[in-house]
């Protein structure tokens, strides 16, 4: 299984391909109307910077993520599983316009999802 994720950010481009579909990603957020009012005042450049952390360490990279707990940083943010959804969809967008098979798209879907909880704090038991 890790030797597949492997091939998987290597096959997304490794750490230049990765960071390309980051950026994607958060130029395709902050053009949703339901999704850019959550990014308000957030320093863009270093979310940019922990999300391709965090992503391509999720991926199975050689990169370390040195950002915060991802149940802490979304909590009480309101996002629903819908925000979470969307977020994801262009996630996949920004994946498949590097040209990335179905097969890898669906992959890397499958390892978002595993944080959905900690995102949209349906784990949380403090709210
Ligand atoms: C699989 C989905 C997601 C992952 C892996 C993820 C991951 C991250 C990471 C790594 C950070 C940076 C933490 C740090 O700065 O130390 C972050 C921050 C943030 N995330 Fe997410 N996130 C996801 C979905 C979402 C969604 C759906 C929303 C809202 C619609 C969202 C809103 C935010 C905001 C507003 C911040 C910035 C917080 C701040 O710097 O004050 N995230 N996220």
């Amino acid at each position: 299984m890790s030797e597949q994720s492997d091939r998987l950010f290597e096959r997304l481009g490794g750490a230049e391909g990765v960071q390309v579909i980051i950026n994607e990603m958060y130029d395709r957020v902050l053009r949703d109307d339901t999704l850019a009012p959550f990014f308000t005042g957030v320093p863009m450049e270093r979310l940019r910077r922990m999300q391709y952390q965090f992503i391509a360490s999720a991926l199975d990279g050689p990169v370390e993520y040195t950002g915060a707990e991802l149940n802490a940083i979304h909590r009480g943010r309101g996002i629903t599983a819908k925000h979470f959804a969307k977020f994801c969809g262009h996630f996949a967008d920004a994946v498949e316009a590097r040209g990335a098979s179905k097969e890898e798209i669906d992959q890397c879907l499958g390892r978002l999802a595993t944080y959905k909880d900690k995102i949209t704090g349906e784990a949380n038991v403090d709210g």
